[in-house]
């Protein structure tokens, strides 16, 4: 008998054709608690979980006894309670690597944005503000040889880094808890205090998951730190950063820009403060969000669904442990 697997997440024909070869799939909109009591006996025998968005915590893990894997279309898993999945034996899959370099293209492209203000300025040229030659009301800042520093040298850092370092010729510093010695050696990048690297980087990049030791990393205290100039990109998740502080810092003219691809609540709520200042350049979480990465990782949600039910965690999984 096939797996009953439990899919809230649209996929293209030919991955849904993949998925119901191996499994007897269901598909539900979310995971919203109407979703969940209007197919309560499919979440009671359910053994699989795939998709993106929604919380799974121990509420609704105590409705799928038989649940023996999730599988994330996202790298980000902040919103799984890996705890209570381990203690139920619950593997957890994720899409590292198939996203990296997607992700990293979309933070260069809000480092460029926001210091060639970009979106601004093309707002004001298609609103006929453009009669004469420009002057340095429209001027920004270079981006080239300047400092790029990194919170959250992982995957995605490293693929900003390569970016920073060869396209643009920028120092780049990073804060990790241990040296990175591919990081040295390929892009000579420095390891520093978060303190120093707020002072001395003219972007300050975050990539870093959200964690209980990351949530409000960056504060009124921190950004106070970064220079008058400098501009803050966050897409690693909204939470890193202290919204109020940084609306603060905003208003009060302490940075050049910010570049937000994730924000504390999601969808921003339309009267942000965030969504009035003509320096903030705002994106709907699309860091991965191209045609051939979304492909991609949900390929990828398919495989290690398919994998981890067969008893494979080798790829992919965040918590083998759970299995033992
Ligand atoms: N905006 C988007 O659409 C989007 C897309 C993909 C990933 N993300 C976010 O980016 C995150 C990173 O993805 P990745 O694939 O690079 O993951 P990764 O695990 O390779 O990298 C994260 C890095 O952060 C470091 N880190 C964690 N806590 C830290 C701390 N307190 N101080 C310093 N360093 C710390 C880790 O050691 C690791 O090197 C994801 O968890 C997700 O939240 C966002
Ligand atoms: O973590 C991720 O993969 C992205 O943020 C998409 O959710």
């Amino acid at each position: 008998m096939k797996p009953a697997v439990i899919l809230y997440k649209k996929l293209p024909d030919d991955l849904y054709a993949r998925l119901a070869e191996q499994c007897d799939v269901t598909e539900i909109s979310d995971l919203s608690p109407e979703s969940q009591q209007q197919h309560a006996a499919v979440f009671q025998q359910a053994e699989g979980l795939l998709g993106s968005g929604g919380k799974v915590n121990g509420e609704l893990l105590a409705k799928m006894p038989n649940l023996r894997v999730c599988s994330s279309v996202s790298v980000g898993y902040d919103n799984f309670d890996v705890d209570a999945l381990n203690q139920r034996h619950v593997v957890l899959m994720h899409t590292p690597t198939v996203l990296t370099e997607t992700v990293a293209d979309t933070m260069m492209a809000l480092v460029l944005s926001t210091a060639r203000r970009v979106p601004e300025l093309d707002a004001w040229v298609k609103a006929g503000n453009w009669q004469k030659s420009i002057g340095p009301a429209q001027f920004g800042i270079d981006v080239h040889h300047k400092t790029l520093g990194i919170l959250g040298m992982g995957r995605i850092g490293m693929a900003l880094a390569q970016r920073a370092h060869f396209g643009f010729g920028m120092k780049i510093l990073y804060n990790a808890r241990r040296e990175h010695e591919e990081a040295q050696s390929r892009f000579g990048a420095q390891r520093c205090e978060l303190e120093a690297l707020l002072k001395q980087s003219d972007f300050v990049c975050i990539s870093l998951p959200l964690t209980e030791e990351t949530h409000h990393l960056i504060g009124a205290a921190e950004l106070e730190l970064m220079k008058p100039d400098a501009v803050l990109i966050n897409a690693g998740r909204g939470p890193v950063v202290d919204e109020q502080a940084l609306i603060a810092a905003l208003q009060a003219g302490k940075l050049h820009a910010a570049g937000l691809d994730v924000f504390e609540q999601e969808p921003v709520s339309a009267d942000s403060p965030l969504l009035s200042l003509p320096n903030v350049v705002t994106l709907p979480h699309i860091g991965s969000a191209t045609h051939e990465t979304r492909y991609g990782m949900m390929q990828d949600a398919v495989e290690n669904l398919i994998a981890a039910l067969g008893g494979s965690v080798e790829k992919n999984c965040v918590n083998p442990q759970a299995l033992k």
